[in-house]
Parts: C-alpha cells; structure tokens; sequence
C-alpha cells in the first residue's frame, strides 16, 4: 500500500523501500525520453542539463550502498572532471574512499534507465534482493560538488533521494574529487587506531601539509615557483586552502587560471586534459611569456584529481620547447625514490607499478629495468585494484591520474621495523611521511603536486633533470566516430581486438611498417568514440601510422 509523503521516510523503510517517495521523486524529477544513461569509468557522465533524474535515483542506490555497508558513510560526487562546462556527471565512493564496487554499476545503470517509477522500484527490489541489503540498517551518504554551474539543482535532486530514503546527509559542498574521497574514508575511520585524519577539508589541508614540510623542511628550498593551472575549476579553491597551511618558504606557488566565475571559462584551454592531449601550453602562455625556460608548470583537471608537469627547454613561441612530464614521468620519480627510501630503511617490501596501453613505450622499458610492472585496463578502478596487490604499488594513467598505495602490512612494516643506522631511521621516517602525503584513496592533483616538489626538491633537481629520466617516444591518441563503438572489444588489457575480427591483424600489418612502433585501438568508456593510439621511434612516421590505423577503424565501420 503506498504511504502518504507526510509519513517519516525512516519509519517508511522500516518496511521496506519509500515507495510514494518515489512515486512523487519520479514525478519531480523526470528521466529525459530517449536518453540511454550508463554508469561506467567514470559514473554517470553527460549534459548536465539531463541529469537531475540520474542523480535523484543513483542517491536511492547511494543509501541502499550504505546499508549494505552496515550504515558505513558512502559518497557521492558531481563533477564532469575535464569535460567542458555544460557537462556534468555523478561518481559514487565507496566506505574505505575507493570507486564504487564494479558489480553495483550494472544496477545504477538499470536504475537510471527505468522509464517510471515501477520500474525503478523493480530495479531497486532486484539490487535489494541480489545484495541481500536489510532496509533497517540505517544509511549515510556525504557529497560534494565541483564548480560547474548545474550542481547545484544536480545536488538539490540527490539531496531529494537520499532524504526519501531516510539517510543521514552530509552536504560537503563545493569540494576536490579526492577531498570528497578523503572525507569519505576520514569519516568512517575516526575514532579508530587507523583513524585517516579529521574529516573535514581543514582535516584534509592539515593532513597533507604536516606530511609535506616533515618531508621537504630539511632540504634547500627550490628557488623558482612552481606555477600551477588550475583549469579554472575548484582546484584554484583547494591551492588557496593548501597555501594556508604550508608557508613560502616550504612551498612557493604561483596559482593561475583561477577564474571559477567566467561562465565557460571551465577547462577552457587550458587544464590538465588540454596540456597532455594538445602536448602544448595552456592557450595564452606561449604569448604571455609567463614561464621561463626550465621553470616548472603543472595542470590540474577540472575536478583536481589529475595533474601533468611541464617545462620549456627554449622560448615559448618555438612549440618544440616544450617538455612535457606526465603520469607516466610521474610514475617513474616516484617508484625510484620510493626503491630508493626502501633500500636504505633496510626493510623488505615490494614496489610495483601499474599502468596502462596508453603508457608511453618508453616509460614501460624503464619501469620494468627497475621494478615489477602490471598493465591494466584503463579506468582507475583496473589500476588501484592491481596497484593494491604490490606492498608499494605506484599508479598512473599517462594522463596523470594516479597515486601510490601502501598495503596495511607495508604500513606496518614501516611502523614497527627497527632502523639499523641513523640513514635507515632517516629513510623509514620519510616513508612514514609519505603515507601520510599521499592521498591512498584516489589520484589527487595537490597529494601529487607535493610528492614531486618532494622528490625534487630531496633531489635538488629542476624539471629538466626528472624530465632526463628517458625520452618518450613521439605519439598521438586519435579519437573515430563509428556506428558502433561497441562492436570494437579488446583483449591483453585492451592491447589487442578481438572484434570486429581481422582487424587487429591489419592494425599489425600496418605497425610492422615502422620502426619502433605500436598502436592499438578500443572503444572509450567514457565518449561516443573509438580511440587510436599510436607511437613510433621517428616522430616524422607517426601521423601517417596514426592516420593509416584510424582509417583502417573507419573502414571497419561500414
Ligand atoms: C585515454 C584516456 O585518457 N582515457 C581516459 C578516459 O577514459 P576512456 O575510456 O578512454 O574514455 O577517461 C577516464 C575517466 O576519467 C580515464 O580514466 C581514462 O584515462
Ligand atoms: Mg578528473
């Protein structure tokens, strides 16, 4: 029997699922016609626009995620990261701050597809009963929201759901993606021996800051700022509450691309998935002459949970100057510091690194010199699973998201061993440290930002000494329209096509032609499109080996 809304949501769910709340949620906010919604990669991710009735139903699926949880705290994020403004998205966090576990996408899925409100109630019951979830545990969901201006009636719609579903709500307002995983993961450990840190964003900046100047204050300061683009997203928020917990001397930053008012401004030309996808400055910096030679710049996305470096070697009008020190750079800085720190606490731990297809072939060669190396899938969830069974596992996406995982027993490790000298003492605080600098929920573009003027500056290096690691091999990532993208399934953690059938032979008959090269192609999780990766040792060959496999995908696609 349906209940009358004036009845307590919490005393509704004592008998099962809200259901007239829903009726009347459904009604409120509507599912677009003739729209396909899928929860993937990245959760849901689409015009912003569309998206309120989404974001209404998977706050349903947040509190049921919390009672399966035993009324463990989960969160919900609305941000569409690099995308442009108009676009927004919502991705759910797990209790201990990790993705949202795969086997529940397929029932967000269902739920935000359902045309009516039975339909709905039908997809909820399904999850309800496959999950084995009791509706009397109670449920708590956090959320937070980036700067993009649909949030807020995206957030108006997701408070609707979880307040049908009688959950307590913590509206952490306008917040980093990986603040809101921090926050996540803070709030269910407080009060614990493995309590993460006060669950707040002081908490957070409190966190990382002590961590950082343990880390960087017996080593010469670096001379030169670092300046960074905040892709005029919430970013630029999250560098102005970093900067009052870390002073000058330890960190001197300089924050541009800060304008979170300008509609339209938003990942506009600049931002990390600009800079590494375009392999150029931000728009506007080649004339400003706002970065010298050898300074270093980095770029956060527009949810600050991804970050690239860079520099220029010559003047900023010549587009060869520029050097650009992405995930993968970042992956290997931090791996050899980290081997490094363990060979001298003297304590046995393995460090792995993970990364994608989309590693640069160089990156990979000089990797596995030096450690143990895992390629996954891409999407993060592939990289911190794989990440997760290292003691010390380093991941990160070429496009720099990623961050470095210590397991409970390498923490430990680290905690009880016995130094055997004052260096090995040395070497075990600053691991201790750096457990605590980066973020071991998620990639985050400020944990990040400190971990490498970290290892720059214990290195007394500049960006051209990191950047001599190796020299990336010259690549393009294309993207084709095809009917189907779907039609285009891999293997070998996405290396190789097993469907449409032959053209993966053709996509190696074409490599085959040039030197040094590989290129493999699959369909985005992310965008209505395919993607071509190439690379080559001759930079001159590389656009025709891109070119000769992008066609060879559109002539597929018939
Ligand atoms: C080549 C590339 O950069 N792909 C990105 C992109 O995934 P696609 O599945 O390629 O669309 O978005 C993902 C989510 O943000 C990110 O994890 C991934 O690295
Ligand atoms: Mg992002």
């Amino acid at each position: 029997m349906a209940l009358p809304s004036t009845i307590s949501a919490a005393r509704a769910m004592a008998e099962g699922l809200p259901t007239q709340l829903i009726h009347e949620g459904v009604k409120e906010y509507p599912k677009p016609e003739a729209v396909k919604f899928t929860y993937g990669t990245a959760g849901v991710r689409t015009k912003g626009a569309i998206l309120e009735s989404v974001c209404y139903r998977i706050a349903l699926i947040s509190a049921l995620r919390s009672k399966k949880l035993g009324g463990k705290t989960v969160g919900l994020m609305v941000t569409a990261s690099h995308n442009p403004e108009e676009d927004n998205g919502l991705k759910a966090v797990d209790a201990r701050g990790e993705m949202l576990e795969s086997s529940w996408e397929s029932h967000c899925t269902a739920a935000v597809n359902a045309t009516n409100a039975d339909e709905l109630i039908a997809a909820l019951e399904t999850l309800i009963s496959t999950a084995k979830i009791n509706l009397s545990t109670p449920a708590s969901v956090v959320y937070g929201h980036d700067t993009r201006p649909t949030c807020p009636a995206l957030c108006k719609a997701l408070a609707s759901g979880l307040a049908a579903m009688g959950a307590n709500i913590i509206d952490a307002g306008l917040k980093t993606t990986p603040q809101l995983h921090y926050l996540v993961k803070a709030l269910n450990t407080k009060g614990t021996p493995d309590a993460y840190g006060e669950p707040t964003e002081e908490g957070y900046y409190a966190k990382l800051s002590a961590a950082y100047i343990s880390l960087v204050s017996k080593f010469p300061p670096t001379s030169s700022p670092l300046i960074v683009d905040c892709a005029n997203g919430v970013g630029a928020a999250a560098l102005i509450g970093l900067k009052k917990h870390i002073g000058e001397q330890y960190l001197l930053i300089k924050a541009q691309r800060t304008d979170t008012k300008t509609p339209g401004a938003l990942n506009s030309g600049c931002g990390a998935d600009y800079v590494k996808t375009n392999q150029r400055l931000p728009s506007g910096y080649e004339k400003e002459s706002s970065l010298a030679p050898g300074e270093r710049m980095c770029s956060f996305d527009g949810d600050a949970d991804r970050i690239v470096f860079y520099y220029l070697r010559g003047p900023a009008s010549q587009p060869d100057s520029f050097r650009l020190l992405d995930g993968d750079k970042i992956a290997s800085l931090a791996a050899d510091y980290i081997v490094e720190l363990v060979k001298k606490a003297g304590v046995e731990l393995e460090v792995g690194c993970v990364q994608t297809a989309y590693a640069n072939g160089s990156s990979t060669k000089y990797l596995q010199q030096r450690v143990p190396v895992t390629c996954t899938p891409t999407g993060v969830k592939h990289l911190h699973a794989a990440a997760e069974r290292y003691d010390v596992g380093v991941y990160f996406e070429a496009n720099g998201h990623g961050t470095v995982l210590f397991s409970e027993s390498a923490q430990r490790t680290i905690k009880e061993a016995e130094p055997s000298s004052p260096a090995a003492e040395d070497a075990l605080s600053q691991l201790s440290a750096l457990v605590e600098l980066i973020n071991q929920t998620v990639g985050d573009a400020i944990s990040d930002m400190l971990l490498v003027e970290v290892i720059l500056r214990s290195r007394q290096w500049g960006a051209e000494d990191w950047d001599g690691a190796y020299e990336d091999l010259p690549n393009k990532l294309l993207k084709v329209t095809v009917k189907d993208r779907f039609a285009f399934k891999t293997e070998d953690a996405e290396r190789k096509l097993i469907s449409p059938v032959g053209l993966q032979a053709k996509i190696d008959n074409e490599v085959a032609k040039y030197k040094g090269a590989r290129s493999f192609v699959r369909a985005s999780g992310t965008e209505d499109a395919v993607r071509v990766y190439a690379e080559c040792a001759l930079a001159p060959e590389l656009d025709k080996l891109a070119t000769a496999v992008a066609r060879l995908v559109q002539e597929t696609d018939v």
